[in-house]
């Protein structure tokens, strides 16, 4: 049996421009020519992906077309619809791809409940973007139209709803995914961060949230003893002084290294900030290794080791 890894996918993996189904399936067949390396290289291959564009963009949808007979859905069962579509892309792909190269393996999508804390306070404070960018005034049109939303500027691209954004605590479906790996199909999970759910009386209940993805599939990397947590993103490597003259690449680094880094404020909230301390948890947590690198580095990864690999000190 070969190493058992958990492969989170980042936006680039899914999503440029074209938010089309079609573009997004053109583009997923292109992950798809990537990830069956770690498959040819003896790999178990646990995949998770983003869903924050997409999800802000179904209930773009859902608002417009909406009518008392034909209510909107709320924000979990949006978050399992894109599970659901993505999670079918996907699949799609991986089966064109695997057949390309006459292997037989099945791929398959859990639709995954993650639980949160009913007290997380990430419910009274909206951090995750999702959606598309806007304009100032198209934003404060928007907020005009639901004051309840809350719009931020992100990174100066423009403004992004924000909605909150529980950590997780456990992935409700980890013994489905472990037992397909055990029958040697490639589940994909946690998808979107995974369906927020709270424990309320002894039952699971659904919550209006996005969970950040690579701590969703940091947590099931832990639950389902994973050897590797392997965050895939549109950079090599994590940088420190990134996108300044004197940036400088991270090959091999320790948690406590990278610890310091945060200290210094090296990584941008809400984009390398959550891969890096999704990285720390899992490492601090089982020992093994995590890796950030890039999707088109599998190659580089496998053979040469190369990206940023984050081991215990
Ligand atoms: N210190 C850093 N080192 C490397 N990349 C960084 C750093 N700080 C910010 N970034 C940016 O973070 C991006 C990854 O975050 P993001 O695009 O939000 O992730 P995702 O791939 O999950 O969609 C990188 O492509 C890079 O542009
Ligand atoms: N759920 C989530 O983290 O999605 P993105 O990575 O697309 O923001």
């Amino acid at each position: 049996m070969g190493r058992k890894i958990v492969v989170a996918l980042g936006g680039n993996a899914i999503l440029s421009k074209d938010a089309s189904a079609s573009a997004q399936q053109k583009a997923l067949l292109d992950t798809a020519q990537h990830l069956v390396k770690f498959i040819e290289n003896g790999d178990q291959l646990i995949i998770s992906h983003g869903n924050g564009p997409q999800v802000g963009n179904l209930l773009l949808q859902q608002a417009g077309g909406s009518t008392p007979e034909n209510p909107e859905m709320p924000l979990d069962t949006a978050v399992a619809m894109t599970q659901g579509s993505i999670g079918y892309w996907m699949q799609n792909a991986m089966n064109r791809v695997l057949k390309e190269k006459g292997m037989d393996k099945t791929v398959a999508t859990v639709v995954t409940q993650v639980e949160v804390s009913p007290d997380d306070p990430a419910f009274t404070n909206p951090t995750k973007p999702i959606g598309p960018f806007m304009s100032k005034d198209e934003a404060d049109e928007a907020k005009a139209e639901n004051p309840n939303f809350t719009f931020v500027e992100d990174a100066g691209r423009g403004y992004r709803r924000v909605v909150p954004s529980p950590k997780p605590i456990n992935v409700v479906e980890t013994q489905a995914v472990n037992t397909l790996v055990d029958a040697g199909i490639v589940p994909i999970s946690v998808g979107g961060g995974g369906i927020p759910v709270v424990t309320k009386d002894g039952n699971l209940e659904g919550r209006e949230a996005v969970i950040d993805k690579d701590f969703a599939s940091e947590k099931l990397a832990e639950l389902v003893g994973a050897d590797a947590l392997i965050i895939l993103t549109a950079v090599e490597n994590i940088f420190v002084n990134f996108n300044k003259p004197d940036q400088k690449k991270l090959e091999h680094v320790t948690v406590s290294e990278l610890e310091k880094y945060i200290d210094e404020d090296q990584f941008a909230k809400g984009s390398m900030l959550p891969k890096v301390q999704a990285a720390i948890d899992f490492v601090k947590a089982t020992k093994s290794e995590a890796v950030v690198t890039a999707l088109d580095n599998i190659d580089g990864f496998i053979n040469d080791g190369s990206g940023t690999i984050i081991s215990a000190d």
